[in-house]
């Protein structure tokens, strides 16, 4: 048998991450895919949506300009669209393969990665059985990490066809852009697919969730900006409403939604997206005699270590955040700390986030929603993006910038949220704030490009200080300073 110092199941970019620092370390690695190189880190997931989403940018752009010309867009052609798409998923997918490829061709690395395409079982804690259609081979490591991410949750009373009622593996695969469609969950994936069909303008979007609001886990502010813009875009938010029915009838969705008044609606539709979460990969990754514990949301695990003292989970299987920077993280750390130490300590506080909607929203840390949810004290601060002269010069002054510190003399960094354009570009510096568990000084005093969005971060930082150009509560709505007490559930205006 052939015995491996770690075999890493799932090629995600979890995996991918693990196997590459494991290399790092002269480590004998075996990096096992079941499917595609990448996982949903590229096909169906974070790259082939976000390559839908900057095409969708761009043809809304294309509209708006042409409008000044009194001209109106021809129609986007779906294949069109749909193979820029594949061609973006397939340069990534060659490039990790190509990798692969030079790493097994290298002098330097070739005797340490092995890569194989196969589905993984761990059979006993050193024992890893890899299936392909014909053969079935088994190998033995000293370590094994499970990088098996999940995949799209679905609803039992819902008909989920993947043809008509589809999920986020299949939407992309459509022939052409629906008339009409409805998306059930308005969370991140829900509200970027929105975004996206409705940027193409060619399909009359409805979006339903079960919380009273879309983002229902984001602060109220940043849901007006967001619902203000898909209702322009001709987005349909169905409010108050629960989905009681979904059925397909003669080829059409046909959904039926009570409203908390107690009356009923029927709403009929070409397609349908169901976008309520994403479960866990569990299911034969190990067998009964591998006591892995998980609950409901995936592997329970210590910085990585599960139950097993030799297995490590990384990345969507495990129990907490879905991202591509959070398993690659994940993954980089459990090869630190089962071959060396780990540079630093796996904190999730400093995590920065994109949701690529319209326009994009940027966050660090806390929201008010999860501050007053730990029953912190905070005093925030909110620049609109009216005041921001590169917005003004973008034509663009949608949004604004919020930033949240502790209510003490330190005023250190609980979190922000950035909604507008360049969003994810103003937060960075204060993500790295965060991280060095820094005070705000250090960013009001650096100085800023000017014209640039970041210059709000910094006008942000000074009104929190009392020394912004622009004073706070002048303007209406402008600059505002505040702080919340827990104690008394109340806001005050500083
Ligand atoms: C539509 C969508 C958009 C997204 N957008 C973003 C975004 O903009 N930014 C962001 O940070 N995140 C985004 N995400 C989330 C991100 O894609 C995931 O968090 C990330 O891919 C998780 O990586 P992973 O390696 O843990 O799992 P995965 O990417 O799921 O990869 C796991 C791999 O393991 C393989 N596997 C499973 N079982 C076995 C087995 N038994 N043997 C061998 N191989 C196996 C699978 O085939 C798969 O390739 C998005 C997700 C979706 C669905
Ligand atoms: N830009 C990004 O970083 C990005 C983009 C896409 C996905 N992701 C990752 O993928 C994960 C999964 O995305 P998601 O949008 O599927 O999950 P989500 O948790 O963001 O949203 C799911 C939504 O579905 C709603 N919901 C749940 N059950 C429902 C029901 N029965 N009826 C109606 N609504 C219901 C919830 O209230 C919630 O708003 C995200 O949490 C994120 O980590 C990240």
């Amino acid at each position: 048998m052939e015995k491996y110092d770690v075999v890493i199941i799932g090629a995600g970019p979890s995996g991918y991450a693990a196997a590459m620092r494991a290399v790092d370390f002269k480590k004998k690695t075996l990096l096992i895919e079941k499917n595609t190189l990448g996982g949903a880190g590229i096909t169906n997931g974070a790259l082939s949506s976000k390559t839908w989403w900057e095409l969708s940018r761009d043809m809304l752009a294309f509209r708006k300009n042409l409008a000044r010309y009194n001209m109106t867009a021809p129609a986007t052609i779906w294949k069109e669209i749909q193979l820029e798409v594949n061609q973006a998923v397939k340069e990534r997918i060659d490039l990790l393969q190509d990798h692969l490829n030079q790493l097994k061709h290298s002098s330097q690395y070739n005797t340490y990665l092995d890569y194989q395409t196969g589905t993984a079982e761990i059979i006993d804690e050193h024992t890893i059985r890899i299936s392909t259609e014909n053969i079935n081979t088994d190998v033995e490591a000293d370590y094994i990490i499970i990088a098996s991410g999940s995949r799209p949750r679905i609803l039992p009373n819902i008909p989920i066809d993947e043809k008509h009622i589809l999920t986020s593996d299949t939407i992309e695969n459509m022939d052409d852009f629906p008339k009409s469609m409805v998306i059930v969950g308005a969370g991140v994936i829900g509200c970027e697919y929105a975004t996206i069909f409705a940027g193409f303008g060619q399909t009359k979007v409805y979006l339903i969730d079960k919380g009273d609001t879309i983002l229902p886990f984001e602060d109220q502010d940043v849901v007006a900006v967001i619902e203000k813009t898909l209702e322009e875009q001709g987005v349909h938010i169905h409010r108050n409403s629960t989905l009681v029915n979904m059925e397909i009838k003669d080829g059409q969705v046909v959904y039926q939604l009570e409203f908390s008044d107690g009356h009923t609606e029927t709403f009929e539709v070409e397609k349908a997206l169901i976008s309520v979460g994403r479960v866990p990969n569990y299911e034969n990754i190990w067998s009964d005699a591998v006591p892995i514990k998980m609950n409901r949301r995936g592997i329970e695990d210590t910085d990585t270590n599960t139950s097993v003292k030799n297995i490590y989970a990384i990345g969507d299987i495990t129990a907490d955040i879905n991202l591509v920077n959070v398993g690659e993280l994940e993954g980089r750390y459990a090869i630190e700390k089962i071959f060396g130490k780990p540079c630093r300590q796996l904190v999730y506080e400093n995590i920065s986030t994109i949701m690529f909607l319209n326009p994009e929203v940027a966050g660090v840390g806390l929201n008010e929603k999860m501050a007053k949810e730990q029953g912190l004290n905070y005093k925030a601060v909110t620049v609109d993006y009216t005041t921001i002269p590169r917005a003004i010069a973008k034509r663009d002054t949608q949004g604004f910038i919020k930033l949240l510190v502790t209510d003490d003399d330190e005023m250190k960094v609980l979190g922000m949220r950035v909604v507008g354009e360049q969003a994810s570009s103003a937060i960075q510096a204060v993500a790295l704030l965060i991280s060095m568990d820094k005070g705000i000084e250090e960013l009001a005093e650096c100085v800023h490009p000017h014209p640039s969005i970041t210059e709000g971060i910094q006008e942000s930082v000074r009104a929190l200080l009392g020394k912004s150009i622009l004073k706070s509560g002048l303007l209406k709505n402008k600059v505002n300073c505040y702080c919340y007490n827990c104690e008394k559930e109340e806001l005050r205006a500083f």
